[in-house]
This record gives C-alpha cells, sequence and structure tokens, in this order.
C-alpha cells in the first residue's frame, strides 16, 4: 500500500510541480489536495496526476480526520505556522516539510539542504525547505569555505515564477517586458538563510528577469593568499562529484536555459585573478530550488530512495 501525504497550497507553481513529481512516484501517494480556487475540481483536471479524486479547500478543523503519512505546505510566508499547530495537535508522527521560510531559523526544525544533511533529514518529522537563491549560493559556498577571506557578494537574477501566482510587479509581464528589476537589495530572508548556513557573511542582491524559471547566481568573493583557480574546482570535485543533482561544469559557463525544467544544480565558470573569485551557479527554482528537493527530503524521511520519482 502506498503512503499517504496531505498538500496544502497546491494551485502553486511549487505546488503543481510536485503533484507531477508525485505522478511519478512508486509509494508515495497526494491523498489530501488543498487549495481554495480549485475546490471541487478533479485532481486530474488540474494536475499532471490521474485522480479523480476532489481538489478539496481544508480547513484547521479537517485536519484531526486525517491519518497521513507526511504533510507538504506550499504557502505563501507566514502561513504554515497555523497549519503546523493544527496538525501537531492531532498527530505527532506525520512528517511535515514546509517550502516557505517560516521555520529556516528553528533549530527544532531541520534544514532540509539534502546533500549537506541527509543522515539528519532520514531522521526528521520537521523539515524546513531551503529557499530557491539560498540553494543555489549554498551549492557555490559550501565546498570553498576554507578558502574565502571575507564577505561573498551574491548577483541573483530569477525568472519569474519565484514570485509565485500572486500579482505583484514581479511576476507582471507588462513590467517586465525588455526588462530587468532589482529588488530587496539588502536584507533579502535568503542572505540571512545562507550567512546563517554557512558561519560566513554573505551580501545578496536579488533581480527578476522576463524569462519563466530558474535562477543565475553570479558569486564574488575575496580569497586567502596563495588560493588557485584550481583548489576551487578541486574542491567542487571532492565535495559534489558523486552528487546527481549536482553538477560541477568544468567544459561550459553554467547558463539559466541549460537548467530550466531539469532537476539538478549546475555550478561552474570558475574565474580566479588578483585573490579574487568568481563562480557561477544556476538552478530550476521551481524543482532543485523547491519541488524537486522536498521530494528528496521527503523519499529520506519516508524511507523511500532519494530519488524516486526524480528521474536523473
Ligand atoms: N516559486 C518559487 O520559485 C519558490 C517558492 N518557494 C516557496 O514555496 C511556497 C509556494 O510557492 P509558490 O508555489 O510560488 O506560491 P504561489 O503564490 O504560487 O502559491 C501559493 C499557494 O498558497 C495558496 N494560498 C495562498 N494564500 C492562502 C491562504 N491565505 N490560505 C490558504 N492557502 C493560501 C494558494 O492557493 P489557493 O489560493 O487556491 O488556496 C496557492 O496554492 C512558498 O512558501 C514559497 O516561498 C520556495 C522556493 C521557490
Ligand atoms: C522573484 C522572486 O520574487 N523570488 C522570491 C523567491 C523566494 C522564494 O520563493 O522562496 P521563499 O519565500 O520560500 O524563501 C523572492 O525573492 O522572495
Amino acid at each position: 500500500m502506498k503512503k499517504r501525504m496531505g498538500l496544502i497550497g497546491a494551485r502553486g507553481y511549487v505546488g503543481g510541480e510536485l503533484m507531477r513529481l508525485l505522478g511519478a512516484h512508486s509509494g508515495l501517494e497526494p491523498a489530501v489536495v488543498s487549495s481554495r480556487q480549485l475546490v471541487g475540481q478533479k485532481i486530474s483536471e488540474h494536475f499532471e496526476y490521474p485522480s479523480d479524486t476532489l481538489i478539496r479547500d481544508l480547513g484547521f478543523e479537517d485536519v484531526a480526520e486525517l491519518e497521513l503519512d507526511a504533510w507538504v505546505l506550499a504557502l505563501p510566508n507566514g502561513l504554515a505556522p497555523a497549519w503546523v499547530e493544527a496538525i501537531r495537535q492531532h498527530d505527532k508522527d506525520a512528517v511535515i516539510l514546509d517550502l516557505g521560510a517560516d521555520y529556516r531559523f528553528d533549530s527544532t526544525w531541520t534544514y532540509g539542504f539534502t546533500e549537506r544533511f541527509r543522515d539528519q533529514i532520514s531522521k526528521a518529522k520537521l523539515i524546513s525547505n531551503p529557499g530557491c537563491y539560498a540553494t543555489a549560493m549554498q551549492v557555490a559556498i559550501w565546498p570553498i569555505l576554507e578558502f574565502l577571506d571575507g564577505p561573498a557578494h551574491a548577483f541573483g537574477v530569477s525568472g519569474y515564477s519565484g514570485a509565485g501566482t500572486t500579482p505583484s510587479d514581479k511576476n507582471n509581464p507588462e513590467r517586465l517586458r525588455d526588462n530587468l528589476i532589482p529588488y530587496a537589495l539588502t536584507g533579502h530572508i535568503h542572505e540571512r538563510e545562507v550567512s546563517t548556513q554557512m558561519g560566513h557573511s554573505v551580501r545578496f542582491m536579488p533581480h527578476v528577469a522576463e524569462f519563466f524559471r530558474g535562477i543565475n547566481i553570479t558569486l564574488s568573493a575575496p580569497l586567502k593568499d596563495g588560493v588557485e583557480a584550481a583548489d576551487i574546482w578541486a574542491a567542487y570535485e571532492r565535495v559534489w562529484g558523486a552528487e546527481p543533482l549536482i553538477q560541477v561544469e568544468k567544459d561550459r559557463m553554467p547558463e539559466v536555459a541549460q537548467v530550466a525544467g531539469a532537476h539538478h544544480v549546475g555550478v561552474g565558470g570558475v574565474s580566479v585573478k588578483d585573490g579574487h573569485l568568481v563562480v557561477v551557479s544556476v538552478i530550476d527554482n521551481l524543482l532543485k530550488g523547491a519541488a524537486t528537493q522536498a521530494m528528496q527530503n521527503l523519499n529520506l524521511a519516508l524511507g523511500f530512495d532519494e530519488f524516486n520519482s526524480v528521474k536523473l
């Protein structure tokens, strides 16, 4: 029998990607799918998932009648805690994975950067999925921390799906046409997330562009005396060389179009001059930046193969 999960916030871009992944999963099914706007429609009418079950508009009071192995929250930031409280009151055994930022600084939750915290995630009940930009930055920084001699500065450009489905300037096609919009140039939450996780100061300058999906991070940082490009490449190969979802790109510059629709992060474009490093990291914000990493983490926490449903 398959394990059963609930998805709250299914209508969003990330919810849609997660449903598509679940369609290819051998042991986990979305038993309860919730969206206020899609309530009453068949799951198969809206998602790439074959099921006649109706989409619900779940309330906190409905949680008590449901026995599920896992809950996934794909909601705007700030909305997860009320759901977590309702679920935990009724069932402390279910795995809860939050895709938003509400628990990324809470030490009672396990931070879901899969490639770094596999052991902890496989024992966890409460998992906070990393931010999209934050995942791309950490892939570039984590292996080379020992070489850095001061704050890293990350220039980020995201496709507009990163801004979710709620209309705003950041996903308004008129505003974005032939344009690049800088925003949150100091104090973006992913700046704090990466600085906290890496134990190293990171300055992050996000921008949003006209393309739909994908993120480019161009990271620049001072290096300790004597560090050369070969040291950086060797560290990436050592830490990420065996990772199916992280590709060290030695022969080409990583570009957004190479990862749009793909599960992996690409890191490369290493350039070192006068004690200064520049490196590029690209990710599909909706996949390894959200749904794919959530699937890896759920698989580990529920005892499945980490890559079940993630076609490599
Ligand atoms: N987009 C991205 O690239 C990434 C997103 N994330 C995170 O994943 C989560 C989902 O993101 P995304 O799919 O882009 O978001 P969307 O804005 O596209 O979707 C949000 C979902 O939440 C539901 N929702 C909105 N308001 C409420 C409410 N008051 N009560 C209940 N449900 C509500 C909406 O459905 P309905 O209105 O039908 O109920 C919708 O399904 C967010 O936490 C986001 O920060 C993480 C990494 C990357
Ligand atoms: C273009 C755009 O707006 N991107 C979003 C990406 C953040 C995100 O979705 O992640 P969390 O909210 O889960 O941290 C932003 O900068 O807020």
